[in-house]
């Protein structure tokens, strides 16, 4: 999907939406009838039903749509995954990176389905805290693995064009399960992302 134009819009929502973006850009003082903005009502009704269609999908069903009986007991990671969520608080966007890794137990998932979750999650108002909770645990439930890992690192628009105004913070969040409770593999993990050889 990610690659494809998403077309999946509901014609009604998409005039209800619509109808509502009218009034903010009157409301900000802008003229709807002036040629640049003539179809950016529908423009932006698109955009945020794209930005949030993650509603609309179960992780956990992606997850068991690819799962393989493997004995492989190393630990998996698939580290800079790019990811473009909207915080809730402002309904403005925060992006960076995420880093998953698990340690399979008798089950390995299909690689591209980690990334998938990771949009699945973000594609919603979210905080950053709650999106990586929501990661951990999806994988966790599926996969029921001897352990699982997410880190986050993020920079918060709401935090850069506004309010504090602060452009270089980045925020990071981390949920570990099970074996990664475990120091020695929790820093195996935290060195393979920070380095360039995983
Ligand atoms: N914990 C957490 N906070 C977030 C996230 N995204 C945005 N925020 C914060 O949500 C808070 C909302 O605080 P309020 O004081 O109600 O909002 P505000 O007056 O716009 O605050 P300022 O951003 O400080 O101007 C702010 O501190 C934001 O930085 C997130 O993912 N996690
Ligand atoms: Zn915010």
């Amino acid at each position: 999907m990610s690659n494809n134009k998403f077309t999946e819009y509901n014609s009604e929502l998409t005039e209800e939406i619509r109808e509502k973006y009218k009034s903010i850009i009157e409301g900000i003082g802008e003229d709807v009838d002036r040629e640049g903005l003539l179809k950016t009502p529908e423009r932006a009704s698109k955009a945020i039903q794209f930005l949030t269609s993650g509603y609309h999908l179960d992780a956990e069903e992606v997850l068991k749509s690819a799962l393989f009986d493997e004995d492989y007991s190393e630990m998996v990671i698939v580290k800079d995954i790019e990811l473009y969520s909207l915080c809730e608080h402002h309904i403005l966007p925060f992006f960076g990176k995420a880093h998953i890794a698990y340690i399979p137990n008798g089950k390995i998932v299909g690689l591209s389905k980690l990334p998938r979750v990771v949009d699945i999650f973000s594609r919603r108002l979210q905080v950053q805290e709650r999106l990586t909770d929501q990661i951990v645990n999806a994988i966790n439930n599926v996969l029921r693995p001897q352990g699982v890992a997410v880190v986050i690192e993020a920079s918060h628009m709401c935090m850069m064009m506004r309010g504090v105004q602060k452009q270089n913070s980045v925020t990071t969040t981390s949920a570990f399960r099970g074996t990664f409770k475990n120091m020695e593999t929790r820093n195996e993990f935290l060195k393979l992302i920070s380095s360039n050889l995983s």
